[in-house]
């Protein structure tokens, strides 16, 4: 828990003072993923009495508790379980929506209307200062907009069933949240919230902080910012016999799904992790719009075959903190002395840090869309593409959306897992720009599993696959191919664009 001989902790916001403690909110997003916020608004007596009315919600009987159930599966009550043998919830899916919250409250029979008062208002309240924290994100990262508009919201009201011999277990298991952030408001007497240091990889303990709430920032943050908001490992420890309590609010994610990083926060050079927390420095660091790019040695351009390594000290740190490495920029020319193909490549090294497929999905886009902004800005400055922002946004948007298909299906656990291997997933998109027509190829070598996606139209059993029903089994290779869907360790990715032909403007 120390670092030099200092006892950490996780930083402290006030609220109150911005845009004076933006930097000090950056910084704690970009190098802890948690932190805790003063000055929130929500009022002291309002946080006690949701508190007293959680914990009466969870003394109901469980045949009570199990008719707590939401439309997306999971958001509802979980039960005491063998992952997880003292912890149980309670929750209401996308609480903004009208009659979510009544229905959640009619399912546990609350007919008091003072307890209903109280839990209506601290959601709403709560609800609030999660829009806040989004402007407050965005501001810091010198966007403007309204990130979080429309995304659904999920209350969620924990207990921890704790024992005097259940000290020193684990209450809550390790893990990262899925979704963008979660507000949390910790049990005052029983600790035990732990965040697993980002440099060290050391468990730091978050003191409880009465009247503070608790900030985890989550996947969907740390892929969305490129890699600036870091997504916190975090569990819950057991140091006493006591029942523990909290009440989070999940800010879960666009509706739709879609979610990618904004072009704003795809820059080259690749700043260090340390210089991205301010507006100056993610400006500074923006790509002209319309310059060239220098990528190195000016006179390996005539050569037939060039390769230019990747240097500079920020980006190997920046490769350092993502956890890989770029290693390659290959090209060739054509006689006529035009660029004909060009081919990036980043590999993995670094730290694995890589578990889940949320981690992959984390760990691939920002390397992803990096590569994407090399390469186009690359065939801007051989003088073969002219894009407007607007055709630059579609490739970009086109490129990752191929490259992580495999990411959704495997996300969604649409996938069912055959075997393991080093498996190669390509695609192809033809586009045309600046005149020419050319074929971007997007490879990924992971280790893999060898999976099939598994659709409506699944495969079941001996059925259906060429066998006796003939036809089904078309209609299973036609809706669901073998993929190669990438797991736990993605080694290289490469991006290759080819010109094909000229066409006359
Ligand atoms: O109970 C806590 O302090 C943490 C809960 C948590 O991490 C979660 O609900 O995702
Ligand atoms: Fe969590």
């Amino acid at each position: 828990m120390a670092k030099g001989g200092v006892v950490r902790t996780v930083p402290v916001i006030d609220m109150q003072d911005f845009p004076a403690q933006s930097g000090k909110l950056m910084e704690a997003c970009g190098e802890w993923g948690c932190f805790r916020i003063i000055n929130h608004g929500i009022p002291p007596a309002l946080m006690g009495e949701m508190k007293a009315v959680s914990r009466s919600l969870l003394d109901l009987p469980v045949e009570i508790k199990t008719r707590n159930s939401t439309l997306v599966q999971g958001k509802g009550y979980t039960p005491l379980n063998q992952a997880s043998p003292v912890f149980e919830a309670l929750g209401c899916y996308d609480l903004a929506e009208p009659g979510n919250l009544d229905q959640f409250l009619d399912q546990l029979c609350v007919s008091d209307p003072h307890q209903r008062e109280i839990i209506t208002a601290y959601s709403k309240a709560m609800y609030e200062l999660g829009m806040d924290m989004g402007h407050k994100l965005l501001q810091g990262l010198g966007l403007s907009g309204d990130l979080f508009n429309g995304w659904p919201c999920q209350l969620r009201i924990n207990k921890y069933n704790y024992t005097p011999e259940y000290v020193g277990s684990t209450g809550g298991l390790l893990h990262t949240d899925p979704g963008f952030l979660t507000i949390l408001q910790d049990d005052e007497i029983v600790g035990g919230l732990e965040a697993v240091d980002k440099d060290t990889g050391e468990y730091i303990s978050v003191e409880p902080m009465p009247g503070s709430l608790v900030v985890n920032l989550g996947d969907l943050a740390e892929i969305w910012s490129n890699g600036r908001l870091w997504s916190v490992k975090h569990r819950v420890q057991c140091y006493k016999g006591l029942i523990r309590l909290s009440i989070a609010l999940f800010v879960l994610g666009p509706k739709d799904g879609a979610l990618g990083a904004p072009e704003e926060l795809v820059m080259f050079p690749l700043p260090s992790p340390s210089s991205l927390i301010s507006p100056e420095s993610i400006q500074s660091a923006m790509p002209p719009p319309d310059g060239e790019i220098d990528f190195g040695r000016e006179e390996d351009e005539e050569e037939e075959e060039v390769e230019v390594v990747g240097s500079g000290e920020m980006k190997k740190r920046y490769a350092k903190q993502q956890g890989f490495a770029m290693a390659k920029r290959t090209s060739r020319k054509g006689k006529d002395g035009n660029l004909k193909n060009l081919t990036l490549q980043c590999s993995r090294g670094g730290k694995a840090r890589v578990q889940d497929s949320n981690d992959v999905l984390a760990y691939w886009l920002p390397n992803t869309s990096t590569l994407l902004l090399l390469l186009q800005h690359t065939l801007k400055a051989s003088g073969a593409a002219s894009l407007t922002p607007q055709q630059r946004r579609t490739t970009s948007a086109l490129g990752i959306s191929c490259v992580l298909l495999m990411f959704h299906i495997s996300g969604l656990g649409l996938v069912q897992v055959l075997g393991e291997g080093v498996g190669f997933f390509c695609c192809f998109v033809f586009m045309s720009t600046g005149g020419r027509w050319r074929c971007v190829v997007a490879s990924v070598v992971a280790e893999a599993k060898i999976a099939v996606a598994a659709g409506r139209r699944r495969w079941r059993g001996g059925k259906g696959r060429g066998g006796a029903d003939g036809g089904g089994g078309r209609r299973w290779w036609r809706r669901s191919p073998v993929v190669v869907a990438l797991g736990s360790r993605p080694l290289s990715l490469a991006l290759s664009s080819s010109i094909l032909g000229t066409k006359e403007e």
